[in-house]
C-alpha cells in the first residue's frame, strides 16, 4: 500500500471516530495541557519501575509471548509494541531499534506516564479512559511533539472486568497500515484468555458460539462457572455476546444465563468427544456450547455416573476444600510467579522468624472476628502477602481480594476509582459509568495499600463507607450495601500523620482495629528459608542453593527493599545461573554485588573489631567484582557459625538482655536515673559512659563467644543484628584503637 493509500484510509478510518478523539482533546485542554508543551516528562525512577513491573509480574509473563509473536508481524515497519499498565506507566517495549531511539525522544519508553492527565489524547491513554480499543495517528495526538506517531491500542481486562494494562502498537505514522488495530485486538484477547486460563484451569469453563465453528478461535466466548453454578469469569468474548459487564456477570447463575445446571453439562459431556450443546441466550440467540474441566487431584470423572443434583453436590464437596478463589488467588499473591510454591494461607508466612511467629499468632486470634487489620512496615516487607493470606485463610476465601494502592492512583482518580461512577458523572469518565473498586470487593476483602496516600477528602468519604456499609457512586444518589473485610497498610508514621492533621484521626481508630508491624528483612532470622522458598518458585525443578560467598553477603546486606529487592535479586541470579546448581557472585548484577561487597567490609571490620581476629586479605574484599571470586575462600563470616543452644550461652547481665533499656531510654536520661537512684539509695553514681560502654562490651563479648556471628548475638542479646551494627558503628573508632 502506499503512503497516499494509507493516508486516505486514515482519514476514512478517522470520520467516525472525529467525536471521539474530539471529547478526548477537551478532556486533556480541561487537564490544562498544552498542545505545545515540550515534553520533558522525567520517566519514573529505577526503584520505581522495578516495582511497578513487580506490581506487574503475571500480566508481563502472559503479555510476553503475545508481544513477541506481535513483533514477528510488526518487524522491520518503524513501529514498536508497548505494555502499560492499568495507570498508563510503559512497563515494557519491544521494537525496531531505530524507532525505540526516535520514540524515547518522546519518552515513549519504560518508566513514562502515557495516561491522558500525563500525555492528552494518545491510544494508550485514551484507551484507559474510555476503556475500549483505541487509534490516533499522527496530529490527532494532543501534543503536536507525538503528531509523528501512529497508535493503535487496546486495553486488557481480567476475566472480572477490571482493567490490567493496555497494549500498544506504535509507529512512524508514514507506517501506518489498518490491520494493525486487527493485530492489537486480537492480542490483547490472546492475554486475556491466557489470564483467564491460568486464573480458572480447575474450574469448569464452557466455550461458546451462535456458529460451531468458532469456538476455538479468538472470537469464542469462555465462561468460567463455580460448582455451585455461579459465574466466577469470562473472557471478552462472552461478555460482548452476553451483553453483560465483568460486574453484572458476577450476578448471574448459569441457569439465569443459559438455562442449564452445572449436572446437565456433566451429564452431557460425560462422554469424550461429545458434540456441543446447544443452549440459549437470555437474548432468545442461539449458542453451541463446549465444556472443559481441567479437575486439579481428584477427577470429577468419578463422580459423573451419578445424576443431576446428586452430582453437583458431589463436585461441589469435592472441590470446595481444593478450589481457591478464581481472581485474585494464590498465583496473583505469588505474583506472577510461574510455578513452585503455592500460597496457602497465613501458614506461608511462618519460615521461622519469632517476630512473625508473634504475628501470625495475633492474626489468626482476630480471623474472621470483622477487626479491620492495620499492616505496618517498610516497602516490600510482604504488606500485602500477608492481607491475601488473611484472606485466603478467611471465610471470604472465595469472594475477591481487591487491591487498591491508594500511592499509584493520581489524587483526582482515586474516588472515582474506590467508589465508582454513573454514566457521564465527570468529564473523561467511561461511557458506561465504572463500578468502583469498594463494590467490586463486595463480600470479600477491600485492601488499601498505602493508606497514608489518601487525599483529606477520601478519608471522610472513606470513612462513611466504613460506618454505613454503603456506598454511593460518584454521579448517583442510590447508596449500595456493601459487606467488605477492609485491610491497610502503610509504610508511613499515622500518628504522625495526625499530629501533623494530614490523617484523620477517627479514620485511623476505624481502621486501626489490630495493627502489626512486618519486621524488615534485616531484622528477620529467617533469611536462608525465604532464598530456598524463592529459588524454589523461580526453579522448582533444580533449585539452585548459594555458594558461602554469596551467602555472606547476603547476611551481611542491610536490604533496604526487603523480600522484593532479595526476590528481585534471586529472579536474576536464578536466570544468570540456570544449568547451575549454585549461585556465585558472578550470578548477581553489577550494582548489587558492589553495594553488597562495600556492606560486607564494613560488617567485617566490626566484627573483627569485637572479636580480635586480624583481617585477611580475602575479607578486605579483594573480590569486588565478584566474577573471579574463590567461593570457597576462608573468609570470616557473619552468619554461618550455627547458633548454639541456650545451654551454651555465656553468663549475661539480666539489664543488658533487655533492649528496651537501650532502645528507649537515651543514655543521659539513664545517666540521670543512675544518679537518682544513687542519691535516693545511697549508692555510687554510675557515670553515663560506664553504661555505654557496658553495653558495647557485652556486645563483643557475646559476639565473641559466637564466633562473629551476628545473628546469634542478636538472638542472644534479645536485639535486632541492626541495632548491634548501629551500636558497634558508633563507637567503632574507640573500639579498634582499643583493641
Ligand atoms: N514471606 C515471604 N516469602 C516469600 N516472598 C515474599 C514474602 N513476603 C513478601 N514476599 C514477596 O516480596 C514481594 C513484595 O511483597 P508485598 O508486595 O507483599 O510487599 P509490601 O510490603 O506490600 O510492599 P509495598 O509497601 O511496596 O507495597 C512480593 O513479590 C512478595 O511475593
Amino acid at each position: 500500500m502506499t503512503t497516499s493509500n494509507r493516508e486516505v484510509d486514515v482519514a476514512a478510518a478517522a470520520l467516525p471516530r472525529a467525536a471521539f478523539i474530539e471529547r478526548s482533546h477537551q478532556r486533556s485542554a480541561g487537564l490544562g495541557l498544552s498542545r505545545d508543551a515540550r515534553l520533558a516528562v522525567e520517566p519514573m525512577v529505577r526503584s520505581d519501575l522495578t516495582l511497578a513491573r513487580e506490581r506487574n509480574r503475571r500480566l508481563y509473563l502472559h503479555a510476553a509471548p503475545v508481544m513477541h509473536m506481535l513483533f514477528e508481524q510488526i518487524r522491520n515497519t518503524d513501529s514498536m509494541i508497548v505494555l502499560t499498565d492499568a495507570a498508563g506507566t510503559v512497563l515494557h517495549s519491544v521494537g525496531d531499534d531505530d524507532f525505540l531511539a526516535r520514540a524515547d525522544k518522546v519518552a515513549l519508553a519504560p518508566g513514562a506516564n502515557w495516561a491522558e492527565h500525563s500525555m492528552g489524547t494518545n491510544a494508550v491513554g485514551t484507551a484507559l479512559f474510555e476503556g475500549t480499543a483505541t487509534l490516533v495517528h499522527g496530529p490527532e495526538h494532543f501534543i503536536h511533539a507525538n503528531s509523528f506517531l501512529t497508535c493503535s491500542a487496546a486495553p486488557i481486562f481480567d476475566p472480572r472486568g477490571n482493567m490490567l494494562g493496555v497494549l500498544d502498537v506504535s509507529g512512524d505514522q508514514r507506517s501506518y497500515h489498518q490491520h494493525t488495530m486487527g493485530l492489537v485486538r486480537m492480542s490483547a484477547r490472546m492475554i486475556e484468555n491466557h489470564w483467564l486460563s491460568d486464573d480458572c484451569n480447575n474450574r469448569l469453563r464452557l466455550h461458546f458460539h451462535s456458529r460451531a465453528e468458532f469456538i476455538g478461535t479468538l472470537l469464542e466466548g469462555i465462561l468460567v462457572v463455580g460448582a455451585d453454578g455461579r459465574l466466577l469469569g469470562a473472557n471478552r468474548g462472552a461478555l460482548d455476546q452476553l451483553g453483560l459487564s465483568g460486574a453484572a456477570l458476577r450476578a448471574q447463575t448459569l441457569s439465569g444465563l443459559l438455562g442449564t445446571t452445572t449436572a446437565a453439562i456433566y451429564d452431557h459431556f460425560r462422554m469424550p468427544m461429545s458434540a456441543p450443546m446447544q443452549l440459549k441466550l437470555l437474548s432468545g440467540q442461539g449458542v453451541y456450547v463446549s465444556a472443559r474441566f481441567d479437575w486439579p487431584s481428584r477427577p470429577v470423572v468419578a463422580g459423573l455416573g451419578l445424576a443431576g443434583d446428586e452430582v453437583e453436590r458431589q463436585v461441589v464437596e469435592e472441590i470446595a476444600p481444593a478450589a481457591e478463589p478464581c481472581d485474585d488467588d494464590a498465583r496473583s499473591a505469588n505474583s506472577g510467579s510461574s510455578g513452585g510454591c503455592k500460597l496457602s494461607g497465613l501458614q506461608y508466612l511462618r519460615t521461622g522468624d519469632a517476630q512473625v511467629e508473634v504475628l501470625v499468632g495475633k492474626v489468626q486470634r482476630v480471623l474472621d472476628r470483622d477487626i479491620p487489620l492495620l499492616i505496618l512496615g517498610e516497602t516490600g516487607t510482604g504488606k500485602e502477602l500477608l492481607a491475601r493470606a488473611v484472606h485466603v485463610d478467611s471465610k471470604r476465601a472465595r469472594q475477591p481480594f481487591v487491591a487498591v494502592n491508594c500511592a499509584s492512583i493520581p489524587e483526582t482518580l482515586i474516588e472515582a476509582e474506590l467508589f465508582g461512577y454513573e454514566d457521564g458523572a465527570f468529564t473523561g469518565a467511561r461511557r458506561k459509568g465504572a463500578v468502583g473498586r469498594i463494590l467490586q470487593a463486595n463480600g470479600g476483602t477491600l485492601f488499601l495499600d498505602e493508606i497514608g496516600d489518601m487525599p483529606q477528602p477520601l478519608q471522610a468519604r472513606l470513612l462513611r463507607v466504613l460506618q454505613e456499609r454503603s456506598v454511593t457512586p460518584l454521579g448517583s444518589n442510590k447508596s449500595i450495601a456493601v459487606d467488605i473485610a477492609v485491610f491497610c497498610a502503610t509504610h508511613r508514621n499515622l500518628r504522625e500523620m495526625i499530629a501533623a492533621q494530614t490523617f484523620r484521626e477517627d479514620l485511623y481508630y476505624r481502621l486501626n482495629g489490630l495493627a502489626v508491624r512486618l519486621p524488615a528483612l534485616r531484622e528477620r532470622s529467617d533469611l536462608e528459608a525465604i532464598v530456598r522458598r524463592i529459588l524454589l518458585t523461580e526453579r522448582p525443578h533444580d533449585p539452585p542453593t548459594l555458594s558461602a560467598k554469596v551467602r555472606q553477603l547476603f547476611q551481611c546486606y542491610s536490604w533496604p527493599g526487603n523480600i522484593r529487592q532479595l526476590a528481585n535479586v534471586l529472579r536474576t541470579a536464578a536466570v544468570m545461573s540456570a544449568g547451575e546448581a549454585q549461585i556465585n557472585c558472578s550470578h548477581l548484577s553489577d550494582d548489587f554485588l558492589e553495594e553488597a561487597q562495600a556492606q560486607l567490609g564494613q560488617c567485617i571490620s566490626l566484627q573483627l573489631a569485637a572479636v580480635d581476629v586480624p583481617l585477611s586479605p580475602v575479607a578486605e574484599g579483594a573480590d569486588r567484582q565478584g566474577v573471579t571470586a574463590d567461593e570457597s575462600s576462608p573468609v570470616p563470616q557473619c552468619h554461618s557459625t550455627p547458633f548454639k543452644p541456650s545451654g551454651e550461652r555465656q553468663a549475661i547481665d539480666a539489664s543488658f538482655l533487655n533492649p528496651l533499656v537501650f532502645e528507649s531510654c537515651p543514655p543521659h536520661e539513664l545517666a540521670m536515673r543512675s544518679t537518682q537512684t544513687a542519691v535516693l539509695g545511697g549508692y555510687t553514681p554510675v557515670p553515663q559512659h560506664t553504661l555505654e560502654q557496658a553495653e558495647i562490651d557485652m556486645i563483643r563479648k557475646v559476639l565473641a563467644a559466637v564466633g562473629g556471628n551476628v545473628s546469634a548475638a542478636s538472638k542472644q542479646l534479645g536485639i535486632s543484628r541492626n541495632t548491634i551494627y548501629r551500636k558497634l558503628l558508633k563507637n567503632v573508632g574507640e573500639s579498634v584503637e582499643k583493641i
